[in-house]
């Protein structure tokens, strides 16, 4: 096996920035490809419904369903994956299950209002979702703690009608899959995966329902489509491959450190794993744990891929400089490996998750910490927050004028709408004047 040599950047080089955004980019030069596929997948499913869905779903998942019918795991299943499920396996599942939705408890948006001195009432009324369907990645590995990230938050805002989608590659269900789904009180079930899927609960099909809102993260084909359906059904976001970011002062175990990265790398051939430090000496340390470390991994493969295509370390003059390369990368997780981690949280702006200290590995946010899996990815972090009980939620404005507030507001709207040029928007204003 040939040793592993990190790319090395370094921060205070002049070509720095240049050759880390080479490093961040994410290769698309397949999109169109890629794009023109799942258009036609979508307009198939749209066009003919239930028999695209089952030839698409035969074709890429190697199953052979028949009708729609098939699709469908009864409530039955679910509880029978439940019960039968070894006994650690279900204490896991449901302590995870019960820290994930003790924590998005504290993300529910609440209605508010006010009443002004005329007696107008204005305010905000929170409603959840009518129906959401979740995504659930099955195509390389089975996402149960996926399960509990999409479907709790959901459920804790109060969504009507939870409708699942999970492909079964070769047939082949994953009991812990189903058994969380039982556990997060999923509604229904389909095992159905990649863009067909998607575009079937964006449209609905004689057996899926239409749903309101996609979320959940899956692979190129799921990203694809998600994007595309975006506008007939809402979207979370669009989940890439996963990316890890440490910081570490160069105190913490390199063995620790190399086992952090790897647990993003594994993911994926295209995840991306990146270490920050100012001391080069731990970085070289941490490329021996690496080689010394992946013989004994059984997604090496996966994981040397990932290091080699896209991991990388950089060498900084000091930690605020991590902080500042960190909020430019707005990695998925960061991890704040060093002895005082409050302090440099407090310079972190742009990320999905931060985590904090030595013993906080990221791996215990991906399954049971409590704050979501499903994070913003590819630099989205500058913008966009993880996946919440808030995304399950929409809010409608409150109006309600009394007739000395319509007196008030009519005179400003009538002059507003008259410079609008908009006479009966005036006129409607001045009649209750
Ligand atoms: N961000 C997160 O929270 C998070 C969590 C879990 C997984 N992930 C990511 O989700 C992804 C999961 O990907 P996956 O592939 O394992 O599962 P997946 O369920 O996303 O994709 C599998 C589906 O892809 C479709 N597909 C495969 N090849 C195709 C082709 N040639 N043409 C058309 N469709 C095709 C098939 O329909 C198949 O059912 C990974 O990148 C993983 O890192 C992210
Ligand atoms: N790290 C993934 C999000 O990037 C989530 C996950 C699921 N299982 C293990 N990890
Ligand atoms: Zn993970």
């Amino acid at each position: 096996m040939t040793a592993i040599k990190m790319l090395r950047l370094d921060g205070n080089a002049a070509d720095f920035e240049k050759r880390l955004q080479a490093r961040l980019a994410w290769d698309a030069s397949e999109d169109l490809e890629i794009h023109k596929r799942v258009l036609d997948i979508i307009g198939d499913v749209r066009n003919r419904g239930d028999r695209a869905l089952i030839d698409y779903t035969n074709r890429f998942d190697r199953t052979a369903f028949k009708s729609g019918a098939e699709l469908e795991l009864s409530s039955g299943e679910l509880k029978l994956a439940w019960d039968t499920l070894p006994s650690a396996q279900a204490i896991a599942l449901q302590t995870a299950a019960d820290r994930v939705s003790a924590y998005a408890e504290h993300q529910k948006l609440q209605s508010w209002q006010f009443t002004e001195l005329d007696g107008t009432l204005l305010g905000q009324k929170v409603t959840p979702l009518d129906r959401a369907g979740l995504y659930v990645p099955g195509g390389k590995a089975a996402y149960p703690s996926s399960v509990l990230m999409n479907a709790i938050p959901a459920k804790v805002a109060g969504v009507g009608e939870l409708v699942m989608v999970v492909p079964t590659p070769g047939g082949e269900t994953n009991p812990l899959v189903l058994a969380a789904a039982y556990v997060a009180r999923v509604d229904r079930v389909f095992t159905i995966g990649g863009a067909q899927a998607v575009a079937a609960l964006a449209y609905g099909t004689e057996t899926v329902p239409a749903v309101d809102k996609i979320v959940g993260p899956g692979n190129i084909y799921v990203a694809t489509a998600k994007k595309l359906v975006f506008g007939q059904v809402g979207i979370d976001m669009i989940a890439g491959p996963s990316e890890i970011l440490i910081i570490c002062d160069g105190q913490t175990n390199p063995d620790w450190i190399a086992m952090d990265l790897f647990s993003q790398a594994e993911h994926d051939e295209n995840a991306q794993a990146i270490l920050i430090s100012q001391d080069a000496v731990f970085l070289d340390k941490v490329e021996a744990s690496i080689n010394q470390l992946l013989p004994t991994m059984e997604r090496a493969d996966i994981i040397r891929a990932s290091l080699t295509g896209r991991g990388a370390f950089i060498k900084v003059a000091d930690l605020a400089q991590a902080a500042e390369v960190a909020n430019r990368i707005a990695p998925e997780h960061l991890e704040l490996s060093v002895e005082n981690p409050e302090a440099l949280a407090d310079n972190i702006r742009n990320a999905g998750a931060i985590f904090m200290g030595r013993y906080t590995a990221e791996a215990l946010g991906d399954y049971c910490a409590g704050p979501n899996h499903v994070l913003p990815t590819s630099s989205t972090a500058r913008y966009s927050s993880p996946l919440g009980v808030y995304d399950f939620q929409k809010r409608s404005s409150l109006i309600n004028c009394s007739a000395a507030g319509a007196h008030n507001l009519g005179k400003i709207a009538s002059v507003l709408a008259r410079g609008e040029s908009l006479t009966a928007h005036a006129r409607s204003a001045e009649f209750r004047v």
